[in-house]
């Protein structure tokens, strides 16, 4: 019995990996898999990968084949800090505008649309690039990057450039929280080796739990040491970063669905999230079956 873990190559998922005993871990079969999220989702897909943190939008567009593991995500409530629409120009001025869209991301690459087409009534043309800043804007309009990319561009950006922040755009727009990321896990993984996943789901809640405990110190020093950027901006970005999966992250993430499936972007309409009952770990957790 073994286990294939997703690890998103991201700072915004170290919460949820950061205090992991992977020493543990591993001796019970567990192996990892550090990639960006669209490398993820398509891995996961081709069952590759059995469980961890995949695009919120990968996990719609397989809804049958996966479980979603309660309580994590990568969510913001307003500004995510972490995914812009860089632009030579003002968003409302993009009509028939050339944009190039990270080939890193699923969930960003579709808010994007919704908010363009549903929110703005723009009609863009879109290219898929690597996510190379500068080579993104030589030929086009504006440029979509999401996480280590988007912080380090936001960063050092130009004057003459606009920035977008897309968790601002919706939450403005739609009043809810937007979920990047949902922590998954295959259905036939669940039915091969139900305790396996359960001790790798407790570990990731552990690991979310005491980040949040230790307000993101030491994860937050040693992000600043890989990184670069100062204390503050990383205190501020983990503070901003919503880690929950309840109620209202839920409304907000079924609400993307609607949207998606409206305008095209998913196949089949996804109304209702299939999450891994939290009361039945908790039940066999107490009776030592994990
Ligand atoms: C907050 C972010 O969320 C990420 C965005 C994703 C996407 O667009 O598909 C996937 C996973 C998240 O970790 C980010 O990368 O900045």
């Amino acid at each position: 019995m073994s286990l294939v873990i997703g690890e998103i190559s991201y700072t915004n998922i170290l919460p949820f990996f950061y205090h992991l005993d992977r020493e543990k871990l591993k001796e019970a079969n567990c192996h990892f898999t550090p990639q960006v999220p669209a490398q993820l989702n398509k891995a996961m897909a081709a069952d590759q990968v059995d469980i961890g943190g995949i695009s919120s939008f990968a996990y719609a567009a397989n809804a049958g084949a996966y479980t979603l593991l309660p309580n994590l995500s990568v969510t913001s409530y307003g500004n995510v800090n972490s995914i812009f629409l860089f632009s030579k120009h003002p968003i409302e001025q993009l009509a028939a505008k050339k944009i190039a869209l990270t080939s890193s991301s699923a969930t960003s690459v579709h808010l994007l649309k919704i908010i363009l087409e549903h929110f703005y009534s723009l009609d863009v043309q879109y290219t898929t690039m690597k996510p190379d800043f500068t080579e993104m804007l030589r030929e086009h309009d504006g440029c979509l990057l999401i996480g280590d990319d988007a912080i380090r561009a936001k960063r050092e950006l130009p004057d003459n450039l606009y920035s977008y922040d897309l968790g601002e755009i919706w939450y403005k727009q739609t009043g809810l929280p937007m979920v990047y990321a949902v922590f998954a896990v295959r259905n036939e993984a669940i039915s091969k080796q139900a305790e396996l996943v359960g001790t790798v789901y407790q570990s990731f809640l552990a690991s979310k739990q005491l980040s949040e405990e230790l307000n993101y110190q030491p994860m937050i020093a040693d992000i600043v040491k890989t990184h670069g950027g100062s204390e503050d901006f990383w205190n501020l970005y983990f503070q901003q970063l919503c880690n929950d999966f309840g109620e209202t992250e839920q409304r907000g993430l079924l609400y993307f669905y609607r949207l998606a499936y409206q305008l095209g972007y998913l196949k089949h309409p996804v109304d209702k999230l299939v999450i891994w009952d939290s009361v039945l770990i908790k039940k066999m957790l107490a009776n030592n079956e994990m």
